[in-house]
C-alpha cells in the first residue's frame, strides 16, 4: 500500500500596499509581496531601490506610512519585539553582533523571546530557571553546531572573521525560533566558498521548515537559491518571478543598466522634471549660459543613493 503525503502550502508573509515615505521622498511605494511556508524569496534592486527601507517596515522597525504587513495571517504591530515575538527574525546589512560577548552569549541574547523565566526566578535562581537556562544553553550549542561555529563557542565574536561573524547573526537570528527569516545581505564581504557555504546553509535553514526573504546582490547567489524574485526599482515592484523569467526581462536588465525604458517606475516623474527643465532654460536668456562653462561630470552622472538609513 501506498501513503499519499501532501504537503499545504500556507501564507507566511503578506506585505500589503507598503508605502514608506521619508518626507519628500518615496522609498517604497506600494509594495505587495506574499512569501509562503517552504519559499526562498529573493528581493533585488539597484543600489537606494528601497529593499532596507521595505525591510526595516517588515520587522516594525519603520511605521509604513501606508500598507499592512502580516504574518501567518494575523497583522503585525509596528513593534520590532512584537515582530520578532511573533516569528520573524531578521540580519542586518551591518553585522550587529555583541562584539565583547562570546559566541554562545550573542545566540543566548537571541534566545530571550523564547525564554518565559520571570525576574524573580531569574534572580533566585530556582529550579525552573536552571532548567530553562539548561535548555537555552543546549538549544544555543544545537545552533551553532549547526552554522559550523560550535567549536568556536567560547571564542569572543569580535575575534571571528568576518564569514563566520555573518554565520553567527544567523544562528542568532535563528534563536529567538522563527518561521521566517530575513536576510539583508547575507553574503556581503564573503569570497567565494563563503559565499556557497551560505547559500548551503540557507537551503539547510529552509529545510527545517522555515520561510526565507533575501536580500542580496550576488546575482548567482539569487537565483541559484530562490524559487522566486522580486525586483524593487525606484520603490516600485517593477517584476516577480522565477529566477528564470526575472533574468530573461529586459526592464530588469535596463533598471541594472541605468538605461530607461518605457513604464520604469518614476519615468513619468523624470519626464516631467525634464520638461520643467525644458521650459525654464527656453526662458532663459544665453547670455546667462557661457557657451564655454565646463560640463560639470559629477553632475550628469548617476548617483549611487548611499545608504542613509538608520537600521542598514
Ligand atoms: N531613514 C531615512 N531617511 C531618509 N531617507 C532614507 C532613509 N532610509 C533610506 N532612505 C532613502 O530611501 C531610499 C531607499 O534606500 P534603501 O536603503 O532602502 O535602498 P536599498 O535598496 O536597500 O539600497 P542598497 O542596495 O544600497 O542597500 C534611498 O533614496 C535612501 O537614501
Amino acid at each position: 500500500m501506498t501513503t499519499m503525503t501532501t504537503t499545504t502550502t500556507t501564507t507566511v508573509l503578506q506585505a500589503s500596499g507598503v508605502t514608506m515615505r521619508f518626507g519628500g521622498l518615496t522609498a517604497v511605494r506600494s509594495v505587495d509581496l506574499t512569501v509562503n511556508s517552504g519559499e526562498i524569496v529573493g528581493l533585488i534592486g539597484p543600489n537606494g531601490a528601497g529593499k532596507t527601507t521595505f525591510f526595516n517596515c517588515l520587522t516594525g522597525l519603520y511605521v509604513p506610512t501606508e500598507g499592512t504587513v502580516a504574518y501567518k495571517g494575523t497583522v503585525l504591530p509596528a513593534k520590532p519585539h512584537l515582530v520578532t515575538d511573533a516569528g520573524i527574525a531578521r540580519t542586518f546589512q551591518n553585522i550587529r553582533l555583541f562584539a565583547n560577548m562570546t559566541v554562545l552569549e550573542n545566540v543566548l541574547v537571541g534566545r530571550h523571546t523564547r525564554t518565559k523565566e520571570g525576574l524573580w526566578s531569574a534572580l533566585l535562581r530556582g529550579p525552573g530557571f536552571k532548567r530553562a537556562e539548561a535548555a537555552s544553553h543546549a538549544r544555543a550549542m544545537e545552533l551553532l553546531e549547526f552554522v559550523g561555529l560550535a567549536h568556536k563557542a567560547d571564542h569572543l565574536s569580535r575575534n571571528l572573521p568576518y564569514g563566520e561573524q555573518r554565520k553567527l547573526e544567523i544562528a542568532r537570528a535563528l534563536a529567538s525560533e522563527p518561521g521566517l527569516l530575513l536576510l539583508d545581505e547575507p553574503t556581503a564581504g564573503m569570497n567565494p566558498q563563503e559565499t556557497r557555504a551560505a547559500e548551503e546553509l540557507v537551503f539547510a535553514i529552509r529545510d527545517q521548515g522555515i520561510a526565507i526573504l533575501v536580500i542580496e546582490h550576488d546575482m548567482r547567489f539569487i537565483f541559484n537559491l530562490c524559487d522566486r524574485v522580486a525586483v524593487l526599482v525606484q520603490g516600485e515592484k517593477l517584476v516577480e518571478g522565477s529566477s528564470e523569467t526575472v533574468q530573461a526581462d529586459e526592464r530588469v536588465i535596463a533598471a541594472y543598466l541605468g538605461t530607461p525604458f518605457e513604464g520604469a517606475p518614476g519615468a513619468a516623474e523624470v519626464a516631467e522634471v525634464e520638461a520643467a527643465e525644458a521650459h525654464q532654460e527656453a526662458a532663459t536668456p544665453l547670455s546667462d549660459t557661457p557657451p564655454d562653462t565646463p560640463h560639470d561630470e559629477e553632475d550628469s552622472a548617476p548617483r549611487a543613493t548611499g545608504p542613509e538609513g538608520t537600521a542598514k
